[in-house]
C-alpha cells in the first residue's frame, strides 16, 4: 500500500470548524487528509485525518471522531441533534475550499487512481448494474448506456474544462469604469442537498453532484428510497470513491427527507415530480434556500403528415418504452392528423417487436415497473382507453407490455397526468394550429418532439410554444448534450445543469470591480454636491457607452491617443 498525501484536492487547506478532542477549535483551522491507495481494490481510502490550528503542529484526530464535523448520521429515523448543529456549522465555515486559488481543480476526480472514473469503467461487472437490475430490471449494457455513460462524459468534461470554468470572466465595461477590472468570479455556493429520483437513480443523483463537486461546494446526497438496492449500493460505495464528510450519503424515505429539508443547506437540487416540488420549495423558503427543481410532466409529440412515419415511429417508440416509460422526458402521448393514426399504430408495433422481440416479458432490454402502487396507478389509466397494441401485464412481476392506445380523447384518465409507463396514447387533431392550441392549454412540458421534413412547422412549434426542451425528429438524445441546458420551465420545473450549466447552477456568479485608489477626479461629477451638468457627464459616461461596440472602441481610442498626444506636446515644449 502507498500512503501519499492529496495536497492538490480540495481536501488539503480546508478551512473548516470542527470540534477536535473537547476543545473546540477556532474556526481558522485547518483540514488535511491522508489517503491511502489501495491497489487491490483500485481506490483511495482516507486512513487518517488531520486538523491544524495555526500555531501548532498537524495533530492526528482521534479515531472514531468526525474530522470536520460532517458525520451525519440517521439514527433512528432522523439526524440526531448533534449533527444538525455540525451541518450548521459545515455551512457557516463555508464550501470545502474558501482560499480563493485553492478552489478545487479537477484533481478531484483523478487525483485518485480508483477514482469517479474508475467505478464507471464500461464491461467491470458493477454493484450498481446488479442493484439497478433488482430494481427496475435494467440490463447491465443499458444502465451503461443510459446511466452512466453520460455520467463518464461529464466527469472527462469537468476534468478539462474546470479551469475555464472556475477563471474569473472579465465583462464588458461601460466608460465609468474603463480602467477598473470588472469581472465575475464563480465561488462556491457552501452545502448543496442533492434529493434524487427513482427512474434513473444512479444519473440523476449523481450526474448534480458531479457539478457540486467541480463548483467547489460540498453535498448531502439522497437517493431515492424507492431504489432500496441502489440507495444502498450508493451509500457502500461512494464513501470509497469521495470524502464522506464532504460528500455524505444520507438514506432513508420521507421523513428523513423532511428532516433534511428542516435544515439549512446553501442550495437544494431535487429531481422528482412536480407535487414534492412544491414542499421542497415551500421548505427551502423557510431559509431563502435557492433550488433547482428537476421535474417531469406530459411531453407532447407531434407527428406530422409530412414525415417518414416509419422512422418518426421508431424514434418515438425508443423514447417511450426505454426504461418501460419511466423517463422524465419520455414522449408522453402523440398527436397526429386522423389519416395516419393507423400507420403510426401499424409502425410502432413494428418497432415494439424490433426491440423487444414478440415476447417483451421475456426481453433482457425491457424493464418493469418500479412497484405496485405505480403498476396499479398505470393500469388505473386503461380503464376508459380504447387498447391497439399490447395491454398485457402482470402485477406479480410489475410487467406491462409496450402499449398504444387509440382515439384517446382529451378529457380520458391517461391523460390527467403524467403516464410515467408503457402506454401511448394517440389524440388526433386535425391541422397544426390545434396541434399547438392543444399543447398551450396545458402545462409547459418538460420536452416537446415535433417529428417533421417541414422546417417551416419545427420553426411554428419552436416560436408558438414553450418547453424545457425542443426536439425535432428525434427523442431524448438532447439530454446527452452537455452543453444543452437540461431543466424545465413552469411547471416542470426551474433551473438546469448539465456540463457547464452545472457549475454554473451551483456556484455564486459574483460581481467583482476592482479599482484603483487613484483618478479622483473623474469621481466628482457623482459627489455632492450634485448639479445638472454633472448629470450630464454621468449621462455620458453611463449611458452613451454602454453598447460600445468596435467603432466605438476605436473611435474612443483614437480620442484618447490624440488627447495624450496633445498632453505630451504641450509639455514637451
Ligand atoms: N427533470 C428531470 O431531470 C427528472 C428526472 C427524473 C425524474 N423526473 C420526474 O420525477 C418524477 C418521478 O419521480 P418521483 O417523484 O416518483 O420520485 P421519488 O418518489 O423517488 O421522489 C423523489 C425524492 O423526493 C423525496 N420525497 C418524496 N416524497 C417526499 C415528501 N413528501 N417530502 C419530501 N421529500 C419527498 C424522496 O425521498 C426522493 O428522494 C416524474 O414526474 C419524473 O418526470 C424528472
Ligand atoms: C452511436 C451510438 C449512440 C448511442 C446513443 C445513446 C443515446 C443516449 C441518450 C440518453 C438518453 C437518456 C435519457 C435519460 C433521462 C434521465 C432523466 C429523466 O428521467
Amino acid at each position: 500500500m502507498v500512503a501519499h498525501e492529496k495536497q492538490s484536492s480540495l481536501r488539503s487547506k480546508q478551512k473548516t470548524d470542527v470540534t477536535f478532542g473537547t476543545l473546540p477549535c477556532q474556526a481558522n483551522a485547518n483540514f488535511k487528509s491522508v489517503f491511502s491507495f489501495d491497489p487491490v481494490r483500485g481506490c483511495c481510502e482516507q486512513t487518517q485525518a488531520r486538523v491544524w490550528v495555526e500555531g501548532e503542529a498537524w495533530n492526528p484526530i482521534p479515531a472514531g471522531r468526525a474530522s470536520c464535523g460532517w458525520d451525519l448520521t440517521v439514527e433512528g429515523g432522523c439526524l440526531c441533534a448533534a449533527d444538525k448543529d455540525q451541518l450548521q456549522r459545515r455551512r457557516l465555515s463555508g464550501c470545502p475550499d474558501r482560499e480563493g486559488s485553492q478552489r478545487p481543480n479537477a484533481d478531484i476526480f483523478k487525483g485518485c487512481p480508483g477514482s469517479s472514473r474508475r467505478w464507471l469503467e464500461p464491461g467491470r461487472p458493477s454493484k450498481q448494474a446488479d442493484a439497478i437490475k433488482k430494481d427496475l430490471n435494467k440490463s447491465d449494457v443499458g444502465t451503461q448506456l443510459y446511466e452512466t455513460l453520460g455520467l463518464e462524459g461529464e466527469i472527462s468534461l469537468a476534468i478539462r474544462k474546470l479551469k475555464d470554468w472556475a477563471a474569473p470572466r472579465p465583462v464588458e465595461k461601460n466608460l465609468l469604469t474603463l480602467s477598473d477590472t470588472v469581472y465575475i468570479q464563480p465561488e462556491p455556493l457552501g452545502v448543496v442537498l442533492i434529493i434524487g429520483a427513482w427512474n434513473y437513480p444512479w444519473a440523476v443523483t449523481i450526474q448534480p453532484l458531479i457539478g457540486a463537486i467541480a463548483a467547489g461546494n460540498a453535498a448531502v446526497v439522497k437517493p431515492s428510497e424507492v431504489c432500496v438496492h441502489t440507495a444502498k449500493v450508493m451509500e457502500d460505495l461512494l464513501p470509497y470513491y469521495i470524502d464522506k464528510e464532504l460528500y455524505p450519503v444520507v438514506t432513508g424515505g420521507v421523513s428523513e427527507t423532511q428532516e433534511l429539508l428542516r435544515q439549512r443547506f446553501d442550495h437544494i437540487f431535487y429531481t422528482g415530480n412536480s407535487m414534492v416540488g412544491k414542499v421542497i420549495m415551500e421548505a427551502a423558503a423557510k431559509h431563502l434556500t435557492p433550488v433547482t427543481l428537476e421535474l417531469g410532466g406530459k411531453s407532447p409529440c407531434y407527428i406530422d403528415k409530412n414525415c417518414d412515419i416509419s422512422i418518426a415511429c421508431r424514434r418515438v417508440a425508443w423514447g417511450k418504452y426505454t426504461n418501460c416509460g419511466q423517463t422524465c422526458i419520455a414522449p408522453d402521448y402523440v398527436l397526429c392528423d386522423p389519416s395516419i393514426q393507423d400507420q403510426v399504430i401499424e409502425e410502432v408495433k413494428k418497432s415494439i417487436k424490433e426491440f423487444y422481440t414478440e415476447k417483451p416479458n421475456t426481453c433482457p432490454d425491457y424493464g418493469r415497473i418500479i412497484n405496485q402502487r405505480h403498476f396499479k396507478r398505470i393500469m388505473a389509466m386503461l380503464d376508459d382507453s380504447t387498447i391497439a397494441v399490447g395491454g398485457d401485464n402482470n402485477e406479480s412481476d410489475c410487467y406491462i407490455a409496450p402499449t398504444v392506445l387509440k382515439d384517446v380523447k382529451p378529457e380520458s384518465k391517461v391523460m390527467q397526468e403524467e403516464i410515467f409507463g408503457p402506454l401511448l396514447p394517440i389524440l388526433t387533431i386535425s391541422s397544426l394550429d390545434e396541434a399547438i392550441k392543444f399543447i398551450n392549454r396545458r402545462e409547459k412540458p418538460l420536452a416537446l418532439y415535433v417529428f417533421t421534413a417541414d422546417d417551416k412547422v419545427i420553426n411554428r412549434m419552436r416560436d408558438e410554444t414553450s418547453s424545457g426542451g425542443l426536439l425535432a425528429n428525434d427523442c431524448l438524445v438532447h439530454y446527452s448534450v452537455s452543453s444543452l441546458p437540461f431543466g424545465g420551465v413552469g411547471n416542470s420545473g426551474m433551473g438546469c445543469y448539465h456540463g457547464k450549466h452545472t457549475f454554473d447552477q451551483l456556484s455564486h456568479l459574483r460581481s467583482c470591480l476592482i479599482k484603483k485608489l487613484n483618478m479622483e477626479g473623474v469621481n466628482s461629477m457623482r459627489y455632492p454636491p450634485h448639479t445638472a451638468k454633472k448629470l450630464g457627464w454621468a449621462r455620458f459616461f453611463i449611458l452613451k457607452t454602454a453598447d460600445l461596440g468596435w467603432i466605438g472602441k476605436v473611435a474612443l481610442l483614437a480620442v484618447l491617443v490624440v488627447a495624450a498626444a496633445a498632453v505630451l506636446q504641450k509639455y514637451l515644449q
